[in-house]
């Protein structure tokens, strides 16, 4: 497999179509999924040259969290659809990798399970968030927080842009509704009840809640769907840590920008006070160096992840993000950059509207 897109066909190919359309699919007319991808197809990379250099360092430290390359897996739902091994296999993976992952509230395997599978990945434990979205009973929020601090999360990731669930239009049409016998969400466990609990996605979460939150826990909290430049004013009022500036993968609320149009003006609102995270569209090396160069301090890949487990499990997931650390440490050498930091605005301008005539070529 040469490329991500080699991954997503193959995917597709093994995978049941209506789990493949789930994976793929994003919200209304899908404007926002194609988007995130085309924006990152409009931005040109604008080298540097002679400026020597040599082996390329590639590691962060997000939050406290060290990661050998700034590229985190986003949490995405359901890995057992994927692959048998699940989440088991993509935290195997990305501890090899010395990629953070963030797992999903709605993962098919609980998070206690998923972090003992990334210490067997790398012996001397890889970083693991968990993401949340808050549900209105409160006391069962405060056990889902409890159960990712001890399994030894490192952060929390708590999802904004769902007050409620996003139209996917592929499900209703393949009628996928609910997870196939004999899986669940493992984390939405109530040991009040030993029951299963679905997943509320509510319009009555507010700011108050994230106070909440701030109060509850001691760990990193990190924003995730703030796309609106005052709102990243707010998170930084209310003490948030850190934002992933993500739309879903165009899965909520179709027709917002793409999350690398929005990144100049977020990362200006946060004023180096805090990291932004992007998500979005993100299949190439050159587009994780475009993020950085704009102001990311890492990005995130949601389904890319998912075509690799679903191709090769933890063998798949681990090319995955080879390639992609591959792609990224050939490109910083290619813009004559000397590690991560070299990164700059300058290194990236737009390309022309299209049917643009170049400036002394009019006739
Ligand atoms: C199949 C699927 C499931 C997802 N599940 C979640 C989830 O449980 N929680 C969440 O915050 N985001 C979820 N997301 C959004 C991802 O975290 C991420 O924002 C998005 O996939 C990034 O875009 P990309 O797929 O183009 O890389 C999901 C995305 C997909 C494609
Ligand atoms: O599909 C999604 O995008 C998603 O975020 C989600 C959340 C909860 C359960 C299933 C999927």
């Amino acid at each position: 497999m040469l490329n991500l897109r080699e991954f997503e066909a193959a995917a597709r190919a093994v995978l049941d179509p209506a789990h493949a359309d789930y994976f793929a699919g994003g919200a209304g007319d899908e404007l926002t999924l194609r988007a995130n991808e085309e924006a990152f197809a409009r931005l040109r990379l604008l080298p540097r040259v002679l400026r020597g250099g040599g082996k390329q360092d590639l590691a962060v430290t997000l939050l406290g969290s060290r990661a050998a390359l700034p590229i985190l897996i986003s949490p995405t739902a359901f890995h057992k659809l994927a692959h048998p091994e699940g989440e088991l296999a993509t935290a195997r993976a990305a501890a090899a990798a010395g990629a953070i992952m963030i797992a999903s509230m709605a993962a098919t395997t609980s998070v206690g399970d998923i972090a003992a599978a990334a210490r067997t990945g790398a012996p001397d434990g890889a970083p693991l968030w968990f993401q949340l979205y808050i549900q209105p009973d409160l006391e069962f929020t405060e056990i889902l927080v409890r159960r990712a601090e001890e399994a030894g999360c490192e952060a929390l990731v708590v999802t904004v842009d769902s007050p409620a669930r996003g139209a996917h239009e592929r499900d209703r049409r393949n009628g996928f509704t609910d997870l196939p016998d004999g899986l669940c969400c493992e984390n939405l466990r109530d040991p009040r009840t030993g029951r299963v609990l679905p997943i509320v996605m509510s319009p009555e979460i507010t700011w108050w809640h994230v106070d909440w939150l701030r109060r509850t826990t001691s760990l990193p909290l990190v924003l995730k769907g703030v796309l609106h430049p005052e709102d990243a004013g707010i998170a930084l009022r209310h003490g948030v840590d850190g934002l992933l500036l993500s739309n879903h993968g165009g899965r909520q609320l179709d027709g917002v920008p793409a999350t690398v149009e929005l990144l100049p003006e977020i990362v200006a609102a946060v004023e180096g006070r805090i990291p932004v995270i992007l998500d979005g569209g993100v299949r190439r090396g050159t587009d994780v160096a475009k993020a950085l160069a704009l102001g990311a301090a890492a990005v995130g890949v949601g389904r890319p992840v998912l075509w690799g487990l679903a191709v090769d499990g933890e063998r798949g997931v681990g090319q995955v993000l080879e390639l992609l650390r591959e792609e990224l440490d050939h490109t910083l050498t290619l813009l004559g950059v000397g590690g991560l930091p070299g990164l700059t605005p300058g290194h990236v301008r737009p390309a022309p509207a299209a049917g643009a005539v170049p400036p002394g070529a009019e006739r």
